[in-house]
C-alpha cells in the first residue's frame, strides 16, 4: 500500500512539504539534523499515534507552530486510493479522517498503514523491556486479526477489574473476576500462539537470508507456567496477588525470549548482529503479513549505513525489494545508498535544513532552465 503523496507541516525542523513518491524505494539523503528522520518520524505519527524516538509529541510539534498536519494518498491492496489525514493541535486535540469520514480510534489508522521502522536504535527490541517484544507479536496479530484489538481491550479492562478487587483486599469477590479474566486471557493467548507458530519460520527463512551464521531460537512464554493452568496459577498466587495489589501472572507478562545457545540474544551478540536479527523480524513480520492479508507494508529504514556493513545491507535491501514493499532509507551520504543497491523503482530526496527536494525533479528543472531561450 503505497503512499503516492505525502504532506507534512508542523513537524520539527520540516519546511511544508508535499512530495510524490515512489512506491518502490525513497532514498533521502542529507547532513545531520537536516530532517531526514522527521520524515519518517512523521509517517509513524499517521501510523501509531505516536513517535518512535519520543514519548513526548509536544517535542515534535516544529517550534513556531501550532499544528501539525500530515495527509497521505494511499494506494491501497483492498480498499483502492485513499486519503488519510491527521491533524493535531498544540494543545493536544487530534483529529484523523479517513476519505473526509472522521476515524474514531488510532487503530483504524494503524490498520490501513501498516509501517515497520528499522533504526539505530531496533536492538532494543532485543535489549528492551518485554513489553516491546509483546507489542512486536501484537502487531503482527493486529493486523491480521481484526477483532484483536478489542479482544485485548476486554482483557485490559478485565485485568484492571481484578487488580482492584485484589488492592481492596475483597477475596470473595475474585472468583467472579477470576472467570472473566481467564476467558479473554486465554483469547489473547491462543491468538498469540497461532501467530507466533506461523511466524516462527518466516523469521528463520529471512534471517538464513540476511546472515546464516547467526542461529537464534524464538521461545514463547505466555505470561505465567506453561505446563499450569492459568486458573490454578492464579489460586495458587491469590494470597501473594493480593499482597501485592496486582496480578503476577497472564498475557499481561507474555514474553517473546529470543536466545542463542540458551542465553538471551542481547547478551549474547554484537550490536551488528543484533540489528541482523531486528531486522529480520521485522522483514518477516511483513512478509507474513502480506502472504495472509495480500497487503504489503510500509518500511522505514533510518540511517541505513549505522551498524551494518556492505553485505548485511545488501542483503536487507535485496529482501525488501523481494517483498516489493514501499521502502523510505535515509542516509548520510548519497553513495552509501545507491552505491550497493539500484532497485528498479527509486527515487531520490535530497534534505537540507529541513527542505526536501525531488532530485530528479531538480535536475530536469535546471535543464529545462538552461533549455529556455535567453530573454
Ligand atoms: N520541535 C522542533 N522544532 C524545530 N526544529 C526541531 C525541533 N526538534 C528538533 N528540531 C531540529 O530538527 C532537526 C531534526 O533533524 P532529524 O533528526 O530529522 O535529522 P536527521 O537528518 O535525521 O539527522 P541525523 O542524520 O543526525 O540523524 C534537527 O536539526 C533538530 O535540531
Amino acid at each position: 500500500m503505497p503512499i503516492r503523496q505525502l504532506k507534512i507541516s508542523g513537524v520539527r525542523n520540516l519546511q511544508p512539504l508535499d512530495l510524490t513518491l515512489q512506491s518502490g524505494v525513497n532514498f533521502i539523503y542529507g547532513d545531520n539534523g537536516s530532517g531526514k528522520t522527521s520524515i519518517l518520524e512523521a509517517i509513524v505519527l499517521m501510523a501509531a499515534g505516536k513517535s518512535f524516538r519520543t514519548s513526548q509529541l509536544k517535542h515534535v510539534l516544529a517550534h513556531n507552530a501550532d499544528r501539525i498536519e500530515i495527509q497521505m494518498d494511499i494506494d491501497d491492496e483492498s480498499l483502492g486510493q485513499c486519503q488519510l489525514d491527521s491533524l493535531r493541535l498544540k494543545g493536544g486535540d487530534h483529529l484523523l479522517k479517513l476519505n473526509g469520514s472522521v476515524l474514531t480510534s488510532q487503530a483504524e489508522a494503524a490498520h490501513w498503514l501498516p509501517v515497520q521502522v528499522i533504526d539505530p536504535t531496533t536492538f532494543k527490541l532485543l535489549s528492551g523491556s518485554p513489553e516491546e517484544r509483546r507489542q512486536f507479536i501484537d502487531w503482527g496479530v493486529f493486523h491480521v486479526e481484526h477483532s484483536f484489538m478489542e479482544q485485548w481491550k476486554t482483557f485490559r479492562k478485565q485485568l484492571k477489574q481484578r487488580n482492584s478487587v485484589l488492592k481492596q483486599k475483597e477475596a470473595e469477590w475474585l472468583p467472579v473476576w477470576n472467570k472473566g479474566f481467564v476467558e479473554s486471557a486465554l483469547v489473547i493467548d491462543q491468538h498469540r500462539r497461532a501467530y507466533l507458530k506461523r511466524f516462527k519460520p518466516e523469521f528463520m527463512r529471512i534471517l538464513k537470508a540476511l546472515d546464516d551464521s547467526v542461529d537464534v531460537t524464538l521461545a514463547y512464554y505466555p505470561g505465567w507456567d506453561k505446563d499450569s493452568e492459568l486458573q490454578d496459577v492464579l489460586d495458587k498466587q491469590q494470597e501473594r496477588d493480593m499482597v501485592l495489589g496486582y496480578t503476577q501472572s497472564g498475557p499481561h507478562r507474555a514474553e517473546l525470549r529470543i536466545k542463542v545457545d540458551k542465553q538471551p540474544a542481547a547478551e549474547i551478540l554484537s550490536r551488528g548482529q543484533q540489528k541482523t536479527v531486528v531486522a529480520a523480524l521485522k522483514i518477516a513480520q511483513g512478509a507474513l503479513f502480506q502472504q495472509e492479508s495480500g497487503r504489503r507494508t510500509i518500511y522505514l529504514v533510518d540511517d541505513l549505513a549505522s551498524e551494518l556493513d556492505e553485505k548485511h545491507r545488501f542483503a536487507l535491501c535485496k529482501l525488501l525489494e523481494d517483498l516489493k514493499c514501499q521502502v523510505f532509507i535515509t542516509s548520510i551520504d548519497k553513495d552509501k545508498l545507491t552505491d550497493i543497491w539500484q532497485p528498479v523503482a527509486s527515487k531520490l530526496f535530497h534534505v537540507e535544513q529541513g527542505l526536501i527536494q525531488d532530485v530528479a525533479a531538480e535536475v530536469e528543472d535546471a535543464a529545462s532552465q538552461q533549455d529556455r531561450p535567453a530573454d
